[in-house]
């Protein structure tokens, strides 16, 4: 079980940006999409979390074709983006009972792990906050707390390192290597690879929004050795 991403072309309209892209995330894994600027990584995701429609290929989550059985396939994902998308009327724990009712959570577990998600990222006090009280970086964390209270199977977190401080960013890496034992798989960008690289399994560069090399994170370096800092 997994997903599977099979020849996808794609882009925006007429604009074809992804080129016969072919990737497997096996559940309980975490791969990390790498790439320079404009390489094609969140056109990836868009397609993947069904924004997007692709031109060819296909895209299967857990035997869920994401073109046949968009409900099914959508409900066992669990998406972070780059720039949090938060509810400017809504407080935090609005935007919990939302991500609860949006999931059909039995809300007496989804609560108890949220208490516990929430004093994590020290936001236990904060329920009753509006998002334009938050700084960035809490928005983040509210995005984090959202998906981690999903029983989500597939995980894709858009670059999560850059806004969360090394608290917040070892905390978010102990909560993946936990639910990766639980059999979840993640997709995760991030152009701070150094912080990933113990965590991830495998990776995927892309490059001009085709698959230029995949394969174990151990083997990175002598395959993107341009990507990696310090070298070439
Ligand atoms: N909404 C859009 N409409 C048209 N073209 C787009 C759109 N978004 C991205 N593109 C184009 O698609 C290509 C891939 O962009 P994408 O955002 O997927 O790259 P990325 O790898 O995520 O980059 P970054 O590391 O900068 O976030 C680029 O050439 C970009 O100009």
């Amino acid at each position: 079980m997994s997903l599977k991403v099979n020849n996808l072309s794609g882009g925006y309209g007429q604009l074809t940006v992804l080129r016969d892209i072919s990737f497997t995330v096996p559940n309980g894994t975490l791969t990390a999409l790498v790439g320079l600027n404009g390489s094609g990584k969140s056109t990836t995701i868009n397609h993947i979390i069904g924004l997007l429609n692709p031109k060819q290929g296909t895209i299967t989550l857990n035997d869920c074709l994401l073109t046949q059985q968009p409900i099914a396939y959508k409900a066992q994902i669990a998406y972070i983006p780059e720039q949090p998308v938060v509810y400017e009327e809504l407080t935090l724990k609005e935007h919990l009972s939302l991500t609860m009712a949006t999931y059909h959570l039995d809300e007496k577990i989804a609560w108890e792990q949220a208490d516990k998600l929430l004093k994590i990222f020290r936001l236990e006090d904060k329920l009753n906050w509006f998002p334009t009280h938050f700084s960035k970086g809490m928005r983040q964390k509210v995005m984090i707390v959202m998906a981690f209270i999903t029983d989500a199977k597939l995980f894709i977190i858009d670059e999560p390192f850059l806004g969360l401080d090394v608290i917040a960013v070892n905390d978010l890496l102990t909560l993946i290597d936990e639910r990766k034992k639980q059999g979840v798989a993640f997709l995760l960008t991030t152009h701070v690879l150094h912080t990933i690289e113990k965590h991830a399994d495998q990776f995927v560069y892309l490059k001009d929004g085709q698959v230029a090399a995949q394969g174990k994170m151990v083997d990175f370096t002598s395959l993107v050795p341009e990507l990696t800092v310090g070298e070439g």
